[in-house]
Order: structure tokens, then sequence, then C-alpha cells
């Protein structure tokens, strides 16, 4: 049915379709709908307190028996000085004074989203998913050897060549590649000052001649072009993200909802400004404006947008989404995959 059977054959799913992990949108009722579609169903699990991330995965198996993929950042500990928190609220002043915030008097400390750690590997090892999979590099070896012992496969993001290699050669059984093209988070580790922004046709079938493992596609694929034209490209799955941003199983948030509604090539940005890390987001004045802003690094950025958020919402949203928003399906999770899965296949047809 597929042209390749790597990764299902690695994950043990149906068809090679993994719904992206979405920390803030992905729900227990979405990757449960995935995963019982014979999908791979992804919960974002950064944004997660270890108890909410445990009361998930109890709500994760008891309504699929099929393949769960948990996801965590494994960003460094972030460093501050304290004349850096000065100039960046010298230079919001403005903004938050228009927006009738009042700005963090103390120095940032920030919870959400967490890097993974002993908490999450605990979690993991008592009730172990068939993948954990990380964005922003890998936890450190111990904990993937403990991972792998306990049956888990490792799956992590690279944007380049260099970053599948490392990746791979620290024990990742299949490499996500993400492309420029991606809504949220750019998993860009080893050079984060110089994102060298390469798109998925150009990444994509280097990193498959570069490492030994599977290569997954990620980045602008919303419908059956899109996942034809990846195993074209030497793929053997897909990750897809946006284009289940909106349906009833994900979280639901309004102004997330009504900016992907308006969502079309380039109706979205790369920006820093939000999080202290690069991610594709619906472009808004107030990003472009954020610019000009030396960001505090991630995620320490958060404390000084967050105030923003509260204070003022609509101007100051962060909607996440990638470049192919306007190529989405429609209808539930399960309708979205069935038809990505069909639309696939058609596309994937010889012509003639
Ligand atoms: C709203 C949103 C949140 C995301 N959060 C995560 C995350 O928590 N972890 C992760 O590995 N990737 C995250 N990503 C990136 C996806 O894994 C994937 O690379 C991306 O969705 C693929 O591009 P697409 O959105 O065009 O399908 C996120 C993407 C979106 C759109």
């Amino acid at each position: 049915m597929w042209p390749d059977d790597r990764l299902t054959r690695l994950l043990g799913i149906e068809h090679p379709i993994i719904q992206a992990p979405m920390a803030g949108t992905t729900t227990p009722a979405l990757v449960a709908a995935i995963a019982n579609a014979g999908g791979m169903g992804s919960h974002g699990c950064a944004a997660l307190s270890p108890e909410t991330l445990e009361r998930d995965m109890t709500e994760m198996r008891a309504a699929t028996n099929g393949a769960v993929n948990l996801n965590f950042f494994c960003h460094a500990k972030p460093e501050m000085s304290e004349a850096a928190h000065s100039d960046l609220l010298a230079e919001l002043a403005p903004d938050y004074q228009r927006a009738g915030a009042n700005p963090p008097s103390n120095m940032p400390e920030v919870a959400s989203p967490r890097a993974f750690g002993p908490a999450e590997l605990a979690l993991l090892l008592a009730h172990p998913p068939a993948v954990a999979s990380f964005h922003f590099g890998l936890p450190d070896p111990d904990a993937i050897a403990a991972l792998k012992t306990a049956g888990c496969k490792i799956l992590a993001s690279a944007t380049t060549v260099a970053e599948a290699r490392w990746l791979a050669e620290r024990g990742a059984d299949a490499i996500i590649a993400q492309g420029w093209e991606a809504g949220g988070h750019r998993g860009v580790f080893l050079d984060v000052e110089n994102d060298a922004q390469v798109g998925l046709f150009a990444l994509l079938p280097q990193i498959v001649d570069a490492v030994a493992v599977p290569v997954i596609a990620a980045g602008g694929i919303a419908d059956g072009r899109g996942i034809a034209a990846a195993f074209a490209l030497g793929a053997s799955g897909v990750q897809i993200g946006t284009a289940f941003i909106d349906c009833a199983e994900a979280a639901q948030r309004d102004w997330h909802i009504a900016a992907l509604q308006e969502g079309h090539d380039d109706s979205t940005m790369i920006s820093s400004a939000v999080s202290g890390r690069p991610a594709r987001a619906h472009r808004t004045p107030w990003l472009t404006r954020m610019k000009d802003v030396t960001s505090a690094p991630f995620p320490l950025m958060y404390h000084y947008t967050r105030p923003l958020q509260a204070a003022d919402p609509e101007p100051h949203h962060f909607a996440l989404y990638g470049q192919s928003a306007a190529l989405r399906p429609a209808g539930s999770a399960r309708d979205r995959f069935d038809q990505l899965v069909t639309d696939a296949q058609k596309a994937l047809v010889p012509a003639g």
C-alpha cells in the first residue's frame, strides 16, 4: 500500500503518517483518534506538569491500544544577566504601557515549557509509550539507553544534515526532517543563531542520503500530494501538524483557530520574539515589530511576553501554524486522517 515500509515496521503502525506533537494543542482524544485510525498519535508534553502528564498518559492508555508518541523539549538551562533583564524591560516599556500590562519586576523564572528531566523519564519508564520523541536535541545518553531498554523507539527533529547525523549517532531510531515550512518551533539545536532555514525539498533527500535510519518528512505537508512528494524524495513517512490544529479533538483555542482560518502561503512568519526560539506563527503587526527586540533565551522570553498576552490578548496572540494551512482537510481528526491516506494513495499511483 505504501512505497516504503521501514517506518511502519519500526513503529508497528498501519499508515506511515504521524500526527505531530503540538504542545498546547494536542490532547489525549486527538492522539487516541489517530492511533485508532492506524497512524501514530503524538502528544506534545512540553507544557505539561508531571501530574498532568501522568493523567494524560492514563487517559490515552484507556482510549487506545494503538501506537502513541510522547514528545518533549530538550533545551539547555537558560541563563540571563540582570543587565539583559533591565535592557529588555526598557525596550518593551512602550508595549507594556500600550497594553496596560504590569512589566515583570523579578528576574525570569519560567516553569513551562519544561525540559525533559527525571520526573518525565520516571513516568515514561513506568508505562513506556511506543515512541518517545524530542525537539531541540536529545536527553542525556543514560536516559536514551533507559528508554530503549524499556522498549521505546526514539525520534527527534533535525533541520540540517549535520543535526540529522548528530541525532543518528546518538541513537535516534528515525529522524524527522523538519523543513522551514513547518508550523511551530523549529527543532534547530546545533547552531540556533545561524539557522540555515533549509526548505523540505532540499533537506529531505540530503538527510535520506546521510543517515541509515528511516527519515520522516515534516513541514508544509497538508494533503495527499505533499505526502506523495515526500515519498518521492525518499521519506519513509510524514509528520503533519497544521492539518490537525482545528479539528474538534484538538485543544480548540479560539484565537488559534481564527488565525489558522486566515492561513495561506504567506500569512506566517518565523519569530523568536515570544519564546526566545524561532517559531513559525501567524504574522501580526506586533510580531513584525518585535523583530528589532533582542530576545531573552528560550523559554525565558515568555516571562516578558506573557504579561502582554494576559493584559491584551488579541494583538499579542502567538498562533503557531505552517505554510500549508490552506491545504488542510476538514472534519474530525479521523476524517482528516482518512482523507490524507486516501488522497496520498491516489497521488502515489503512477500516471498512465
Ligand atoms: C501548533 C504547533 C505546535 C507544535 N509543537 C511542537 C512540539 O511541542 N514538539 C515538537 O516536536 N514539534 C512541535 N511542532 C512542530 C511539529 O512537530 C512539526 O514539525 C510541524 O507541525 C510540521 O509542519 P506542519 O505544521 O506544516 O505540518 C508544533 C507545530 C505546531 C503547528
